[in-house]
């Protein structure tokens, strides 16, 4: 059975839907993380089950149990929210113990379930260390600490690493993972950074506009995106309307292959940036000037202005072949790198 399963859930503000028919299911011990632009309703969603926003339309079940009227607190949820600061006044113990105020324990056993947790989230003894004194990092652990005391069914994260820098971000995201695996934990996460809900996630759920556009493991979507608005959401940007028929598709780019069993007509192609292959300009149909170059580790991501007005073109390419800004080169397209989506373009 499903831990948490909403069913065509709307949340209105005024005349506009915030959550607009969500419908979307969490099992025991999985690790979903909901992604989308700002504004697309993913603070909204984690808010209508924590019964912190009411729900206008639709059911909320925890355990196969309708939430309606059941309060936040009574929800067995751990919360770790954006706007869930620390308390400044208390230190680090006083703030994981307030996870656990609503369980009446003794004063013993909370020191030791505080204890449990420090050395859980990596800040063994840290307990009399004032909050201050801490890290963006080290309070973000604190933070899931405090979520974690009351050893909630679900675990509720709101762009949990959203205010550390990037490394720490992609550091902390390996150890959540690792953590959740552990304790087999049920997590639904909320975030903008498709980085971190494919590194953190067994599945993720894509949102625009209050709708949820595409659900599934976070290969699939990446390999295989719903529609243009996820595709170009997940960094693409070799995305174009083509029209395929029996010799290929024809695109802005000219004519490229169309992958086998590509239905005939009107359609939404992406090329991923490593389909883009570049070849000496004079043996080329398609020619294109390097406008910018970003070193990406052991690639460069090559963007390409082609000749005669063709939209932009991205590119990887190895570090040791990537041509400089300025050069002329010509471009080839692979066909494994096609993927036709199933929109039109909006
Ligand atoms: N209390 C509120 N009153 C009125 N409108 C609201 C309220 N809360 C959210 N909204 C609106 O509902 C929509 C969804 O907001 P929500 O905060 O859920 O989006 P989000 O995807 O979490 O965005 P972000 O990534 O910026 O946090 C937005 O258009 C927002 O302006």
């Amino acid at each position: 059975m499903s831990l948490l399963e909403l069913d065509g859930v709307r949340v209105r503000y005024g005349a506009r839907a915030a959550l607009d028919g969500v419908r979307l299911s969490v099992a025991e011990g999985e690790v979903v993380c909901v992604l989308g632009p700002s504004g697309s309703g993913k603070s909204t969603l984690l808010r209508a089950v924590a019964g912190l926003t009411p729900v206008d339309e639709g059911v909320v079940r925890l355990s196969g149990r309708d939430q309606r009227g059941v309060p936040a607190h009574r929800r067995g949820l751990g919360l770790m929210f954006q706007d869930h600061q620390l308390f400044p006044q208390r230190d680090v113990a006083g703030n994981i113990a307030f996870g656990l105020r609503t369980r009446r324990r003794s004063r013993r056993e909370a020191a030791g379930r505080v204890a449990e947790l420090l050395d859980l989230v990596g800040l063994p003894g840290a307990e009399r260390r004032a909050v201050a004194s801490l890290s963006g990092g080290e309070q973000q652990r604190v933070a899931l600490a405090r979520a974690l005391a009351p050893d909630p069914r679900l675990l509720m994260l709101d762009e949990p690493l959203g205010q550390l820098d990037r490394d720490l971000r992609e550091r902390l995201v390996v150890e959540l993972r690792q953590l959740f695996g552990r304790l087999g934990s049920t997590v639904l996460a909320v975030t903008h950074d498709q980085g971190e809900a494919f590194a953190l996630a067994d599945r993720v759920v894509v949102m625009r506009d209050g709708r949820v556009v595409q659900v599934g493991g976070p290969v699939e979507v990446w390999r295989r995106p719903a529609d243009a608005f996820v595709a170009r959401f997940l960094g693409f940007r070799n995305v174009a309307r083509a029209r395929v028929d029996a010799k290929g598709a024809r695109t802005p780019w000219g004519a490229l292959p169309a992958p086998a069993g590509t239905a005939p007509g009107e359609r939404t192609l992406l090329v991923r940036p490593s389909g883009v292959r570049l070849t000496p300009p004079e043996d080329a149909s398609l020619t294109a000037e390097v406008t910018a170059r970003t070193f990406r580790g052991d690639h460069v991501l090559l963007l390409l202005e082609p000749a005669g007005g063709a939209p932009p073109l991205e590119a990887s390419c190895p570090l040791r072949a990537a041509p400089g800004v300025g050069e002329r080169v010509g471009v080839r397209f692979e066909a494994e790198e096609i993927v036709v989506l199933p929109d039109q373009l909006p």
